[in-house]
């Protein structure tokens, strides 16, 4: 097993009043050390798992016409499917990635795709391999739930009712599942996964292979964050970070793969409602931290934005695929 300080935490007794204490002071001192934490005690089914991945490879190993078929463009603003090599620009720069975007699965006739309202809609899935659409929504699911546990323990350890964020926020959470593959590449000169940057919600549940890559800005030092088996990673976002004032920052992270190997990675950001208005919470106290706006990776404020999650989400993404904002946005 691979060595790192980001801390795990076992998650299987959340619900026992008995180990609750203990378990949400685990995760005060993860979040306000690190913003990162692996969740060990889930639920989320191996075999499920291993499915993914497999189906995951096998889809990433077509050409690239094949791939195509179900581009991000056809997806419309529901802004699904697949974006090659360098489509995506995290950090200003092209990444090293290709990937899939998927998210709740809603019928053309659902409300919220009749109003037109952006990353609400049906997914892209690619024909083959066969059964995909099955494994990504059942894995979908599952992973929302552990999303859902963990911010349970994240409202104990701020010392709030532990259906706090349910409650104002994740009753309805917006879903993003991205599937992404890093493909090998010669050592010099390395090109960034994925740049610097921080997640835009509440929580981000990543699962990923065996390859590695991750890497976290903690206390400004950037340190690795190596799969372990049987768990996931968890980060906290900017609206997290933003609630709570700066105690939980969202942390700072990049990948970059010299492996020699190609590298799979699959974030689920569990996020608040599109229309939910992000306010503070009233226990913790003003500025608790310093303001980090010239330190951050976007030059942003986000203590200053004022609106929705989806307004907040929309002018990010725009951001990172500029092309296709113009064209579907
Ligand atoms: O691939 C990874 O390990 C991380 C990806 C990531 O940071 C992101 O999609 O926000
Ligand atoms: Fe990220």
């Amino acid at each position: 097993m691979h060595k790192t300080i980001i801390p795990i935490i076992d998650f299987q007794q959340i619900d026992n009043p008995e180990h609750q204490v203990t378990i949400a002071r685990q995760i005060y001192h993860a979040c306000t050390e690190h913003g990162f934490f692996y969740v060990s005690g889930h639920d989320v089914d191996d075999e499920l798992q291993g499915e993914l991945m497999e189906k995951s490879k096998l889809f990433f190993a077509l050409v690239e016409s094949e791939k195509l078929k179900i581009a991000m463009a056809k997806g419309g603003s529901a802004w699904r499917g697949f974006f090659p090599v360098n489509a995506e620009l995290t950090s200003g720069k092209p990444d090293k990635k290709e990937g899939l975007y998927f998210g709740t699965e809603l019928p053309d006739d659902h409300p919220k795709v009749n109003a037109g309202i952006p990353l609400h809609g049906r997914n892209l899935f690619p024909d083959y391999p066969p059964g995909f659409d099955q494994t990504v929504l059942a894995y979908v699911d599952a992973v929302t739930e552990t999303a859902q546990l963990v911010m349970k323990g994240i409202a104990l350890s701020l010392g709030l009712p532990a259906n706090y964020f349910y409650s104002k926020y994740t009753s309805d959470p917006l879903i993003l599942f991205r599937i992404f593959h890093y493909p090998t590449q010669a050592p010099k000169p390395a090109q960034w996964g994925v740049g610097e940057h921080t997640d835009y919600g509440l929580l981000t549940v990543l699962l990923q292979d065996s390859v590695g890559g991750l890497q976290v800005k903690s206390k400004g030092e950037w340190i690795d964050a190596p799969p372990i088996p049987g768990t996931f990673i968890c980060n906290i976002g900017d609206m997290l970070d933003k609630m709570t004032g700066g105690l939980y920052r969202s942390t700072p992270h990049r990948v970059l793969n010299t492996s020699g190997q190609s590298r799979l990675s699959f974030p689920l950001f569990f996020d608040p409602g599109f229309d939910s208005k992000i306010e503070a919470i009233t226990n913790i106290p003003d500025n608790i931290r310093e303001q980090d706006t010239s330190q951050r990776w976007d030059k942003t404020n986000i203590h200053a934005f004022e609106g929705t999650y989806g307004e907040y989400l929309l002018q990010k993404i725009g951001k990172v695929f500029p092309g296709l904002r113009k064209e579907v946005l």
